[in-house]
């Protein structure tokens, strides 16, 4: 095992137990965990899956492909040079703003499509968080939006050894123990706060408000890797589809090629592109988007692998075109290798969480996009999942909501992420009947589900 794969632990700090940071994160987190465990009652009460019925649930959801290429129908026009210029400026232009959706944060009225990033800034495995200080500083340099006052101590800012699957490089920074700060995006931050009294909160990272240095602003989050030794991480993009209706509608008005997406698709398919796109050396990202849902598992599962760290320090993210159902339960058998109780506990969290999206509020009234469950285990039994990434999350009118199990179709805003989780719940009992993909005894079904749900509803 190379040292600079090993994640520093409490213990390779000389902390025993919890150090202070982690006291004071305790009390400040002390009226959530008490939420927390009240949420956890009521989810307990909603009735535990059947594991009788037949599963019908690994039958495709159908995804429309809607068409956003200039050369498609739905497109209002030509393409012309400026866009073409626009796309071919290789500086990373991905910006934060305080006004509205993308998942880290750029605004709607800077279209996603302006935003260019290559595979380069895309993270991949292991990095190293850095703290926003200078080592010698001595005041407080930092500022929490929160009523908490952080007494951060020079001894505590070290670097980490951090794991970090998907999104871009630099997007994270270390923090106190135990927690990390992400850049900030307002509707990320919008949804950690409606979260706070939502039947989710035990599945998503402790949030502890914002923090500001220098003008730029971060989430601040707890560490999901901080109690796990050596741990194993695979991160799970969920839902039928990746790009907000509102990205397909922008496309069209305005399509701008991309040349970065274009050789991430000739990279994994050179047949990829269409030969417009190949001559102009350029796709728009929702065509990127939808091309990379239909090579890997996303259309099909309703989720995909993004990203697996092994404890052994080994990271692969080449699973672009992991798609069958055959293929995505080896992968997980290797990710679990074979551990009957990690498969378990797995599936107990899993079946918590679908019980929790049953009952949450907060789900029924959000469109939820490019969100990811983080599975990570470790050689002491230790197996957790985790709901992360709202930074395309987005709030519906007010009187509507989603059933997230539904075929999407443009303008219904379904999202197919209650549908994935169903299925990423059979590739585990798959994994666990000895990795076949063979019809395995359902745990979650149709009819258990719709009674479920009647009976969440009071009626
Ligand atoms: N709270 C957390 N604790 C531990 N690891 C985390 C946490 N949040 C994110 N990660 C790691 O960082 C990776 C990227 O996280 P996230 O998806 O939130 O970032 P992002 O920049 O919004 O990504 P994208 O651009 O793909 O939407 C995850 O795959 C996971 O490995
Ligand atoms: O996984 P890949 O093949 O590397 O493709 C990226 C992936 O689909 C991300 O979800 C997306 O970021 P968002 O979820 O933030 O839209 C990113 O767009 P970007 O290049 O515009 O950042 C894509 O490049």
């Amino acid at each position: 095992m190379p040292k600079e794969c090993r994640r520093r632990t409490s213990k390779d700090l000389g902390l025993s137990g919890i150090n202070d940071g982690s006291r004071l994160e305790r009390r400040s987190a002390g009226k959530s965990a008490q939420i927390c465990d009240e949420l956890l009652q009521k989810a307990a009460q909603v009735a535990p899956p059947s594991a009788a019925a037949a599963p019908a649930v690994m039958e495709a959801l159908r995804v429309p492909q809607v068409t956003i290429t200039p050369e498609g129908g739905g497109c209002s026009r030509e393409m012309r040079q400026e866009d073409w210029d626009d796309a071919v400026d290789s500086t990373l232009r991905r910006k934060l703003s305080n006004s509205s959706i993308s998942s880290t944060g750029s605004s709607a009225v800077e279209s996603e499509d302006d935003l260019l990033s290559d595979n380069e800034s895309r993270s991949k495995g292991i990095i190293t968080l850095e703290h926003l200080v200078d080592p010698g500083e001595s005041k407080p340099w930092w500022k929490l939006k929160t009523i908490v006052q952080w007494p951060f101590k020079a001894s505590q800012r070290r670097k980490l050894n951090w794991v970090q699957l998907a999104g871009h490089k630099g997007n994270f920074k270390a923090a106190d123990e135990g927690t990390i700060l992400k850049k900030f995006s307002e509707n990320e931050m919008q949804c950690f706060e409606k979260l706070k009294g939502d039947a989710l909160l035990p599945f998503v990272p402790g949030y502890h408000g914002v923090v500001e240095k220098d003008g730029e602003s971060f989430l601040h989050m707890t560490d999901l890797l901080a109690n796990f030794d050596l741990p194993n991480v695979m991160d799970c993009k969920m839902g039928v589809r990746t790009y907000l209706e509102e990205e397909l509608v922008r496309a069209r008005e305005r399509p701008k090629p991309r040349e970065d997406l274009y050789r991430k698709m000739v990279e994994v398919d050179s047949e990829g592109p269409t030969p417009q796109e190949h001559s102009q050396r350029g796709v728009t990202k929702p065509r990127y988007m939808q091309w990379r849902e239909t090579m890997s598992s996303t259309n099909t599962l309703g989720f995909r692998i993004e990203g697996i760290k092994k404890f052994d320090g080994t990271c692969r993210t080449d699973f672009k075109k992991t798609r069958s159902k055959q293929d995505v339960i080896n992968v997980f058998t290797d990710f679990v290798e074979g551990n009957v109780n990690i498969i378990t506990s797995y599936l107990n969290r899993l079946t918590e969480i679908w019980k929790a999206l049953k009952m949450s509020v907060f789900f029924k009234q959000h469109e939820v996009i490019g969100s990811s469950l983080l599975f990570i285990h470790d050689h002491t039994g230790n197996a957790q999942v985790w709901i992360i990434d709202f930074g395309k999350t987005t709030a519906l009118a007010e009187s509507q909501t989603l059933h997230h199990d539904i075929p999407w179709q443009e303008g219904n805003r379904e999202d197919g992420y209650l549908w994935g989780l169903e299925n990423l719940i059979h590739t585990l009992e798959s994994v666990s009947n000895n990795g076949s993909s063979e019809q395995s005894c359902s745990s979650v079904t149709t009819e258990t589900i719709d009674t479920q749900t009647a009976e969440a509803a009071g009626q």
